[in-house]
């Protein structure tokens, strides 16, 4: 079988999720710590190791067929290359901020003003849209110390917690887009590399899906039944087993991640006892 070739971020905050992803999926690399390039053990799959700012140039120019990629990097240059998935880390958003004493009511107030970023595309595209000229000056990193040492009057860079923002006496005043690492395809990937995407597609989808889900275990009187299942949804309809002691049942369920201690709650107030929660490795619905 033809092998699919992944781009994933060489070092920094989406490398370990990224593999983490693909391990979960099953899938063995043979990995020297330094490599560029290596190769799956049991599924066929390339991994190029590469710096997630450079990945959009490889999608286009189809040197690999897909890549875990922050979408930030691919609003900024990924024109041409689609999302095949999102995969729920990595979250943060692109916003403009200016300092704590910058008097700011709306973004008219940009208008002629110095912004740092590492983003320009996304910058001005905002700034057009909104009718605002201002000077762009473009820097790599450490974007969030430019206005204290004059570079600029306001930034635009990613914000995930806000303390690289509070620890640089800075205020978020829009918020541009939000992001996490999403599944890219290049524009130019082969109907042989489509069909490896698909399996590899279909396996992160179980994984995500077992992720956000828990299953849930419980004991209840028999006559507590019907006001239980109401509160449980269960991929089909919850499981429903004897106990050996009679007049009591097992009912089993998946419950969202996000909601289960409310629904825990709720179970507890209408009669379930012994509950177990478990995580769920895959989920295939
Ligand atoms: N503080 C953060 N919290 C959550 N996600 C973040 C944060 N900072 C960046 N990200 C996301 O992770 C991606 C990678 O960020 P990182 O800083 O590791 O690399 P980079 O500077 O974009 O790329 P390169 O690999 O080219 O050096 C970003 O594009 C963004 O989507
Ligand atoms: O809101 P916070 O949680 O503080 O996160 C935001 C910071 O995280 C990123 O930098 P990173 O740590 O990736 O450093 P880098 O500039 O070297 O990429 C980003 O560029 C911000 O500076
Ligand atoms: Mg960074």
């Amino acid at each position: 079988m033809k092998k699919l070739k992944i781009a994933v971020q060489k070092s920094g905050r989406l490398h370990d999720e990224s593999l983490a992803l693909l391990k979960d999926c099953g899938i063995y690399i043979d990995n020297g710590r330094d490599q560029l390039k290596a190769s799956a053990t049991n599924f066929p799959l390339e991994i190029y190791y590469l710096r997630n700012g450079d990945i959009p140039q490889y999608l286009k120019d189809g040197v690999v067929d897909c890549a875990i990629i922050g979408e930030n990097i691919l609003i900024e240059k990924g024109e041409g290359i689609s999302i095949a998935g999102r995969l729920g880390f990595s979250k943060c958003r692109v916003s403009l901020a200016v300092p704590k004493t910058f008097k700011y009511t709306s973004i008219e107030d940009l208008n002629g003003k110095r912004i740092a970023t590492s983003y320009p595309e996304t910058t001005l595209n905002y700034l057009k849209e909104k009718g605002i000229e201002a000077e762009l000056h473009i820097i790599n990193g450490s974007v969030e110390i430019a206005p204290n040492i004059g570079l600029a009057d306001a930034i635009c860079d990613i914000v995930s917690s806000g303390s690289t923002l509070f620890k640089n006496n800075l205020k978020e005043v829009e918020v541009i887009l939000k992001s996490e690492a999403v599944l890219a395809v290049s524009p130019n990937i082969s109907e042989k590399s489509t069909e490896v995407l698909n399996k590899l597609q279909f396996r992160i989808k179980s994984v995500l899906q077992g992720r956000d889900s828990r299953y849930v275990l419980l004991n209840a009187p028999n006559d507590k039944i019907d006001d239980i299942i109401k509160i449980l949804p269960g991929m089909k309809s919850p499981t429903l087993l004897p106990l050996a002691e009679e007049g009591w049942s097992s009912i089993h369920s998946v419950v969202n991640r996000d909601t289960f201690w409310e629904v825990i709650e709720e179970l507890k107030e209408a009669g379930a006892e012994g509950i177990l929660v478990c995580p769920i490795e895959k989920m295939i619905l």
